[in-house]
């Protein structure tokens, strides 16, 4: 740095920078950022490098909100295809430490991913009443496939929290990208299924007559329907349902998303809650990454509890990502039979990812 570099004059001139866009980036390099980097980009707060990919969606721009908050992220990008300046602008005035950089369009990809520890992904379309979730499998499988080959190039150590639906396919698709870039590390990459165990926790402490912070429902299988499974045998604190609030319970956890969707009436699906539960799920990867002990979440990965490659149960996160992957544990006759028609829907989602690539 220039001796003079903090005299009043220098800093009004650096804050003058960070304002104009038009001028270019005064550090770290990435020169396709839309803004130049904040004048103190350098001397931010120590943490983790996290980027956002779909961040002026729905979900992204409450997600980025959220990130901004977090105090483990030192450095927050938000990328997506329309609308960065502002999203990036906006999030970048909270006065949190992390520093916001925004990037527009696939030729900034690159630059929005080099570094990044974590890379969470809400890119993609969402549905709208009278669509499942496969029926988005179309227009997102392209988009999964180009962020992911952005990420095996730019930051092929980063964890990946992947949002975009239908995640049971998704995720299949991610790992043949990385399989093919040789970046493949399943322990690194994490289908998104808290907004399940977020809801089954809400659902089942309005029937218990508690505080949902009280409980925590195991969500296993996958993130789409009947594969949505969740264990109300093994919810905590124990606990014991009669048959018609089992039955009423899983049927309304099944479809937590398509009652988000119905009520927003063509205007999208979750948004909020999934936000909320992205950012609960990103900070318990921040945390393993940091090294604390004994963070545990559900989540959809390369698992070998079942026959089928890829199947959402307990994980634990450490430092590299999904450490350690937990057991269903004791099901009871209700749940096996789920489990058994869980099984044979994934099956044919995560087929239909992999045939995805091989074309
Ligand atoms: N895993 C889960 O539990 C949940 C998943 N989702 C899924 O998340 C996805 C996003 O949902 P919303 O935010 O509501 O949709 P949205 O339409 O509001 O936002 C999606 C964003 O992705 C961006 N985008 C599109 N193509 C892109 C590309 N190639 N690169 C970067 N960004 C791109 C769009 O410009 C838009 O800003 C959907 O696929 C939805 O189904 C939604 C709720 C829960
Ligand atoms: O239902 C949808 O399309 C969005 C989603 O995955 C959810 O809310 O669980």
């Amino acid at each position: 740095m220039h001796p003079d570099a903090n005299s009043p004059s220098h800093r009004i001139a650096r804050v003058a920078a960070h304002l104009n866009p038009t001028r270019p980036q005064m550090e770290e390099g990435a020169g396709s950022a839309l803004r130049p980097a904040a004048c103190r980009a350098k001397g931010g707060a120590p943490g983790f490098k996290v980027a956002v990919l779909g961040a002026a969606g729905g979900i992204g721009q409450s997600l980025s909100l959220l990130m901004k908050m977090n105090p483990l992220v030192s450095v927050l990008h938000l990328y997506d295809v329309v609308n960065t300046p502002g999203v990036t602008a906006d999030v970048s005035h909270m006065d949190t430490s992390a520093v916001v950089r925004g990037f527009l369009g696939p030729q900034q990809l690159e630059a929005a991913l080099t570094g990044m520890d974590l890379v969470i992904i809400p890119a993609g379309l969402p549905r709208k009443p009278g669509m499942t979730r496969d029926d988005l499998f179309n227009k997102n499988a392209g988009i999964v496939r180009a962020l992911c080959e952005g990420v095996a190039k730019s930051c092929p150590n980063a964890i990946v929290n992947l949002i975009s639906n239908p995640v049971n396919s998704t995720v299949p698709i991610a790992a043949e990208v990385f399989k093919r870039a040789g970046t493949y590390s399943p322990k690194r990459l994490l289908g998104v299924t808290t907004l399940d165990v977020a809801r089954a926790n809400t659902f089942v402490a309005e029937v218990l007559g508690v505080d949902p912070k009280e409980v925590n429902v195991p969500v296993v299988g996958g993130h789409a329907g009947i594969t949505i499974l969740p264990l109300l045998s093994q919810v905590s604190p124990p606990c014991s349902f009669t048959p018609d609030e089992i039955s009423y319970l899983t049927t309304r956890i099944q479809n937590g998303g398509t009652e988000v969707v119905e009520a927003k009436a063509g205007a999208g699906s979750a948004t909020l809650s999934m936000a909320f539960a992205a950012a609960k799920f990103a900070d318990a990867c921040l945390r393993g990454m940091r090294g604390d002990a004994g963070v545990v979440e559900c989540s959809y990965v390369a698992s070998e509890v079942t026959e089928l490659p890829f199947f959402a149960t307990k994980v634990r996160l450490g430092r590299g990502g999904a450490e350690e992957i937990f057991p269903l544990g004791p099901l009871n006759d209700f749940e096996r039979a789920g489990l058994e028609k869980a099984k044979k829907e994934l099956s044919e989602s995560i087929q239909k990812g992999v045939s995805f690539m091989s074309k």
